[in-house]
């Protein structure tokens, strides 16, 4: 039964959609088309799990369903490398093309099975129903018991020698960060994608320790509390009265780097969904932001709203707008190709390409030269990127540094970023990897991967 009205209405637990069909079976098989929705027709996750625009099927399901599609995409999307590797073992020879939705049922399967806590049983036989309900995956269905059967004697010889970090990163990425941070740190980064990332919030008013205890958290990073167990944000405490906002330890870093920013002049650029507009104005800037899309300011908008905040708000492309007078101090947190959020992304390895950071790089360059001449003598810029490509970050900075006599780089200091000075480059960049301590004490580890650099208008 759908909630077309209030999609995030929760029901009472259920597994099926209420038709006359085993347990389980709708979200096996919605599973396994969303999968190849992302993996064959690269349509982002998120998109794909929208309750209001994205897969009719998924809409439809029950919270607990719903839930159950969710940790199944990310098993499968985590380990998918690891996980076609072992159908590869299993298979004798490799399936015909246009078989409908039979790989991407046999990877939901072994999802279950092998990163879930899903009695083998349920997971084969479910897996069989959904091929036996697909046209043309039908023929199928025979392999499909076949290959998950044996994967269930033969366990431990289809799994050994998996090198994950490998196997579970597109090949230019490992060798992108292989490049930038050395090898065995990318192995790091890579491992580090296999585990869903922390629930981090950033306090509005800074009393981090006080709402730390008050939700059983711990307080990392510069200040942020991190939660041990997830579940609905909008039911803790606090959330209601705007007491603090869902935002990565890591992505808290580049607002700080501009200091105190009380009564300043701040631009927030490319500013949606507002985390870093949130940290600015909470710190008492009048800030400005500015982003191209309307769908993703409403949501900033919303956000302020709930925090009581407040900024001036303009739906623009920074290739067009103009501001009416220079800035104090500007953030730019340019669009990138995502792939330091991985752990929270899993299908950003499996939709991007190394032309897309190409692209995006080009467009990094052009913001960059256009909005430094936005600010004032003495004003400071801080450029930052949520990638963990050098061609996003560490390329960029020194590009425009090397052509232009009008700024200086400010280097980042550990006292600036709660003491985590593995983030920081040899040349006073911020530089956070998934694989980082985001504790001075290394008690507590895992943050997005963030660039971040700050520059001094001369
Ligand atoms: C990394 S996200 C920003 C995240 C945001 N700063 C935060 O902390 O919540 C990049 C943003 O850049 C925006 N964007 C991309 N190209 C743009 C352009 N030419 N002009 C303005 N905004 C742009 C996107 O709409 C997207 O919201």
């Amino acid at each position: 039964m759908a909630h077309p009205k209030n999609p995030n209405k929760r029901e009472k637990p259920s597994e099926s959609s209420g038709k006359s069909e085993t347990p389980g079976f709708a979200a096996r098989k919605i599973a396994a088309d969303i999968l190849g929705n992302v993996v064959h027709k690269r349509r982002p996750l998120d998109a794909e799990l929208d309750l209001v625009s994205g897969h009719s099927g998924f809409r439809e399901l029950l919270y607990n369903d719903r839930a159950l599609v969710r940790a199944i995409l990310g098993v499968c999307l985590r380990h998918r490398g690891e996980i076609s590797e072992i159908i590869e073992r299993l298979l004798d020879r490799s399936i015909p093309e246009k078989t409908g939705r039979v790989l991407d049922i046999l990877h939901v399967g072994i999802g279950q099975m092998l990163y879930m806590e899903i009695p083998d049983r349920a997971a084969v036989s479910l897996a069989v129903e959904c091929a036996s309900s697909d046209r043309r995956a039908r023929p199928y269905k025979g392999l499909v018991n076949g290959v998950l059967r044996r994967l269930g004697r033969e366990t431990e010889q289809a799994t050994s020698d998996l090198d994950s970090a490998v196997l579970n990163t597109p090949e230019w990425m490992l060798e992108s960060w292989s490049g930038s941070f050395g090898l065995d740190t990318a192995k790091e980064v890579a491992i580090a994608h296999q585990s869903e990332a922390a629930l981090d919030l950033t306090i509005k008013d800074g009393t981090s320790e006080a709402w730390a205890e008050k939700l059983g958290g711990v307080v990392v990073g510069a200040g942020s509390v991190r939660l041990a167990k997830k579940g609905a944000v909008d039911k803790l405490d606090g959330f209601e009265e705007g007491a603090w906002w869902v935002q990565d330890a890591a992505a808290s870093l580049p607002a700080k780097l501009l200091g105190d920013v009380k009564g300043k002049r701040v631009a927030d650029l490319c500013a949606a969904p507002g985390g870093k507009t949130a940290q600015l104005a909470a710190a008492g800037a009048d800030v400005t932001a500015v982003d191209i899309s309307k769908g993703r300011l409403k949501r900033l908008s919303e956000n302020l709203a709930r925090l009581q905040l407040s900024a001036d708000v303009v739906t623009n492309d920074l290739r067009a707008w103009e501001p009416e007078e220079p800035f104090d101090a500007i953030l730019l947190d340019a669009p990138c190709s995502a792939t330091g959020t991985i752990r929270r992304h899993p299908d950003v390895p499996w939709l991007k390409q190394a032309y897309d950071v190409e692209t995006l790089s080009v467009i990094q360059a052009q913001l960059l030269r256009r909005v430094m001449g936005w600010l004032k003598p003495g004003g400071v810029l801080v450029y930052c990127t949520c990638s963990l490509e050098k061609a996003e970050g560490e390329d960029q900075i020194a590009g425009l540094l090397a052509e232009s006599q009008e700024l200086e780089l400010v280097p980042v200091v550990a006292d600036e970023i709660g003491g985590l000075s593995a983030s920081i480059t040899s040349e006073g960049y911020l530089r956070t990897l998934p694989c980082h301590p985001v504790t001075k004490d290394g008690s507590q580890k895992g943050l997005d991967g963030f660039f971040a650099a700050r520059l001094r208008r001369i």
